[in-house]
């Protein structure tokens, strides 16, 4: 299995590579050169198995020959033996047709877990066998962070930075970050939005001197191997209610494109998905594209769903990517249009992205309205950010074909949020009951690439 860039122009790389090496050379974002598809029979089989054995099948094929099978079991049940429920994704019924999936009972409380606790556990194997070491830079709007804090903090081989938006992402999310006592990780609040945070990360990958004196690697959803991690529950959750015998639909709370891009590699391995619906809170550029305006960027506005406040959507390269009929200098031309602030999608790209993908948007006021009323209907008390995915999801199902929505995140997370909406205060569980008594360690950095790089050469450890 080869992995290729977006933009058309880095060498292919192995899974093992590709995943170490975080954005291509070329800037583009590393995709499979072949989707690997699962026949009817053998996705069957997974009524029944544990999730882990659904991972295993999953995500085998996109491995190669990187890790044995044993070996790659071994990961897999490690990564998810932290986990708070034995489903690891269980699946709640809202109403007849209607399912939450709930991914916040791994460590940090967000579905990043579901990657990013298996991604740890490949690094460290990948890294002490080759003997080396990296420096991962991250951006996060919260969740990201938090949970590669978790999984790297205490490694000797990984020193790991984590640039949030100072101000913009909830106390609990900051505090995820800020707490942990370990060396190895750095809590750093720029100044700027999350795509401001992100833009800078993807400045240090195309500063080759930097990302090589650093030996730097990436966790975001530009790695491929977080995407990974995400198709599995796509599999776990739809057969649970009759997959690959009947259709299913998603509906995905969406910011960075990472989890509903997850959501089409299933489709395209041959999960019988019969819509894949995209919700966004009122930072709405992709349910404008995807309705035909462009994608334009607008000012980002801070909302109480934080996560998802982004205007440059990473992972929508990799869709545009597909929608281009992957030709990478389409894609680059399309990307130097968007620093600029926009790009018109064709009508040959806009129509394949239409089959895929159908969309909607929350505003402030929807969005604490589904937390009210879902609470007094169902007694799911949702995070905003799921409360999103189920109002659009009320909106765009369709009788007959089972929808489920992606509960991104626990509600505790969002207390302000979820209290304001609800009257109810969401606690956190037992095991961070001490999370606001613990202290703090944070630097406060300026939106400067320079001072960013000069601040991670200093503080890595030799
Ligand atoms: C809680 C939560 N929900 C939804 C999203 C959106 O996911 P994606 O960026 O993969 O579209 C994020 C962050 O990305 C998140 O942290
Ligand atoms: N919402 C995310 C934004 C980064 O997304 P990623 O999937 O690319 O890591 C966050 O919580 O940081």
């Amino acid at each position: 299995m080869k992995y290729i860039s977006t933009r058309g122009k880095a060498p292919a790389l192995s899974f093992e590579d590709a995943m170490l090496s975080g954005l291509a050379r070329d800037g583009g974002l590393y995709v499979p050169e072949v989707i690997p598809t699962l026949d009817h029979a053998t996705i069957a089989a997974m009524e029944g198995q544990s999730y882990e054995e659904i991972a295993f099948t999953v995500m085998r094929p996109f491995v190669g020959d990187t890790f044995s099978d044993d070996d790659f079991k071994a990961i897999i049940a490690k990564a998810y033996a932290g986990f708070g429920h034995d489903a690891r994704a269980p699946l709640v019924q809202l109403d007849q047709g209607h399912f939450l999936l709930e991914l916040f009972h791994g460590p940090t409380l967000a579905f990043k877990d579901f990657a990013m606790q298996l991604i740890g556990q490949l690094f460290q194997t990948a890294l002490s066998r080759r003997n080396e070491r990296v420096t991962i830079v991250g951006a996060t709007s919260g969740d990201t962070g938090s949970a590669a804090i978790e999984a790297f903090r205490g490694l000797d081989n990984v020193d790991v930075f984590i640039l949030y938006p100072h101000g913009r992402i909830s106390e609990v999310q900051r505090r995820q970050m800020t707490t942990p006592t370990e060396d190895n990780v750095h809590a750093l609040a720029m100044d700027g939005d999350f795509d401001a945070c992100q833009a800078r990360l993807k400045d240090m990958f195309n500063d080759f001197d930097f990302r090589d004196g650093v030996r730097l690697a990436g966790v975001n959803s530009i790695n491929w191997a977080r995407v990974l991690a995400q198709v599995v529950y796509y599999f776990s959750s739809a057969v649970s209610l009759g997959a690959p015998h009947r259709k299913i639909s998603f509906t995905v709370p969406t910011g960075n494109f990472g989890d509903i891009f997850a959501g089409y590699i299933a489709k395209q391995m041959g999960l019988p998905i019969d819509r894949l619906v995209v919700a966004t809170n009122q930072n709405d550029i992709l349910d404008r594209c995807l309705k035909g305006k462009g994608y334009h960027k607008g000012d980002t506005v801070p909302s109480i769903s934080p996560s998802m406040d982004i205007q440059v959507s990473s992972n929508f390269e990799r869709a545009l990517f597909d929608a281009y009929d992957r030709d990478g200098a389409a894609v680059a031309q399309l990307m130097d249009e968007l620093k600029a602030g926009g790009f018109d999608v064709s009508q040959g790209a806009m129509q394949v992205l239409q089959s895929h993908y159908d969309s909607g948007r929350a505003s402030e006021e929807d969005t604490r309205a589904t937390i009210k009323a879902a609470l007094a209907s169902t007694g799911e008390l949702l995070c905003p950010h799921s409360a999103i995915g189920v109002k659009v999801a009320e909106e765009q199902r369709v009788t007959g074909t089972p929808m489920i929505t992606l509960a991104t995140a626990h509600p505790a997370k969002f207390p302000a949020a979820v209290e304001a909406a609800s009257d109810v205060h969401p606690p956190l569980p037992p095991r961070m009951d001490d999370l606001y008594d613990r202290s703090e360690r944070v630097t406060r950095v300026p939106d400067n690439l320079d001072a960013l790089m000069d601040h991670i050469r200093k503080n890595i450890r030799s």
